[in-house]
């Protein structure tokens, strides 16, 4: 376990979840087309309807989970807990009853015990990824190690 720059980091790999409410999925979809860019250097999961547009709109390779109300929010929830992600895009609809609320919470809930940059919306999403791109995220890979050496 060598010791590293920031710079040494620079453009590494980091896990990122996308995940989208039904009146945001095209938001989404064009979220994904403008910055593929970008995501198609890391590695990328998705619940399952917002996977599949994204990657009928833009061929991007990703991990499909289950749908949301189906249990797809508490999979991304899983991989957090497991210190399996870097950055999560949830755009939500504020406006919409959703069935599956508590796994919801529960996610977003877990975003914050790990310390997981969280979007909410476009304009957050855009600010994250933006900051991702000029290697605002290396400080995740200090974690990563810091959690495999058992500290
Ligand atoms: O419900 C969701 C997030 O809470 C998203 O699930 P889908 O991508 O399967 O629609």
């Amino acid at each position: 376990m060598g010791f590293f720059t920031i710079k040494d980091l620079e453009g590494t790999h980091l896990k990122i979840a996308l995940v989208a409410h039904d009146l945001k999925k095209e938001q989404m979809v064009q979220f994904a087309i403008a910055y593929q860019q970008i995501l198609k250097e890391h590695t990328l999961y998705a619940t399952g309807t917002t996977g599949k547009r994204i990657r009928e709109a833009t061929g991007l390779n990703l991990h499909r989970f289950l749908s949301g109300p189906l249990g797809g929010d508490q999979q991304i929830g899983a991989l957090m807990a497991e210190n399996q992600l870097d950055c999560i895009i949830f755009l939500r609809d504020p406006l919409t009853a959703q069935p599956h609320e508590p796994d919801i919470l529960a996610l977003l809930r877990l975003a914050d015990v790990h310390n997981i940059p969280v979007a909410t919306n476009l304009a957050a999403a855009e600010v994250l990824i933006r900051s991702l791109q000029q290697g605002d995220f290396d400080w995740r890979h200090i974690v990563h190690q810091r959690k495999e050496r058992g500290e």
